[in-house]
């Protein structure tokens, strides 16, 4: 199966929390971190969060800077990438700011044994497609790809981090780490509990470390299993 290059990008605190318990967003990246996110978004070509992201941030999950939407159009691309969200059986809300704001395309992958439930609720909204009952991330990712994805961006939240870096279906990882301490056991984390192939016998590659003001990002390579074919690398 050729499938879209996966890009996993996280923010965390430094005891590895991505939120804190409050009902507001938490900023874990500064400015400057920001717009670097901001220009590895305009680089995809689709960019993907879970349900529970959508309900708790309420995304727009657009390209913020005017030059680089433009520079999109002048490519022959969407100004900004296809926006899909994973989705199990809560409906989500067809008045969230992903569905309402900016003009480029959405999908929506529901991951329930009834999907007129998300159907329903999105109606005009977004296209739901079935994405199995337990989610099957191989229907995503090649869904994605006939939809002409080749470089996706996953930006969460934990529990699909969770998913796709099980499946070891991560081809890059994009950690920014930010100088706070959050210790509230009811705050979510990077990822939950899980068998993850990139363990303590399979370390991932450290490709480059970098110090973004206050904040510090590190790439990291999984070292996977050869014979899967990928879009476009970086
Ligand atoms: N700091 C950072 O970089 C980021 C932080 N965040 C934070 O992450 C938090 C949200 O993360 P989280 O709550 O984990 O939600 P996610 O955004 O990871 O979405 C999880 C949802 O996926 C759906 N789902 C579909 N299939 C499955 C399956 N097999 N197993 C589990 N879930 C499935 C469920 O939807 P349903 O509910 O419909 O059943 C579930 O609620 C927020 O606090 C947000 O602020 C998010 C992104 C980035
Ligand atoms: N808080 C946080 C991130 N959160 C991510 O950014 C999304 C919000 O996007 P938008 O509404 O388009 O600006 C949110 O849903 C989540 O996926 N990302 C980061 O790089 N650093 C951060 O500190």
């Amino acid at each position: 199966m050729t499938r879209p290059f996966v890009l996993a990008s996280v923010a965390m605190s430094l005891d590895g929390y991505i939120d804190d318990a409050t009902p507001e967003r938490l900023l874990l990246s500064n400015d400057e971190d920001f717009d670097r996110v901001d220009a590895v978004r305009a680089t995809c070509d689709a960019i993907l969060v879970g349900a529970g992201t959508v309900r708790a941030d309420d995304p727009r999950l657009l390209v913020r800077a005017d030059r680089r939407r433009a520079a999109r159009v002048a490519e022959g691309r969407p100004e900004s990438p296809l926006r899909a969200v994973i989705a199990g059986r809560r409906p989500l809300d067809p008045a969230a700011r992903l569905f309402t704001t900016g003009e480029t395309a959405k999908v929506v992958y529901a991951a329930t044994p009834d999907v007129s439930v998300q159907r329903d609720a999105l109606a005009e909204a977004a296209p739901v497609v079935d994405a199995g009952d337990p989610l099957d991330l191989d229907i995503v990712l090649a869904d994605l790809a006939e939809r002409g994805v080749e470089r996706l961006m996953v930006e969460g939240g934990g529990t699909v981090h969770t998913l796709f870096l099980a499946a070891d279906l991560v081809d890059e990882l994009h950690v920014v780490i930010a100088p706070f301490l959050v210790g509230d056991p009811a705050a979510p984390r990077f990822v939950n509990p899980s068998h993850f192939p990139q363990n303590a016998r399979n370390r991932m590659r450290l490709l480059e470390v970098r110090p973004i003001g206050d904040v510090i990002l590190a790439r990291y390579q999984p070292v996977r299993t050869p014979g899967i074919e990928t879009g476009t690398g970086i």
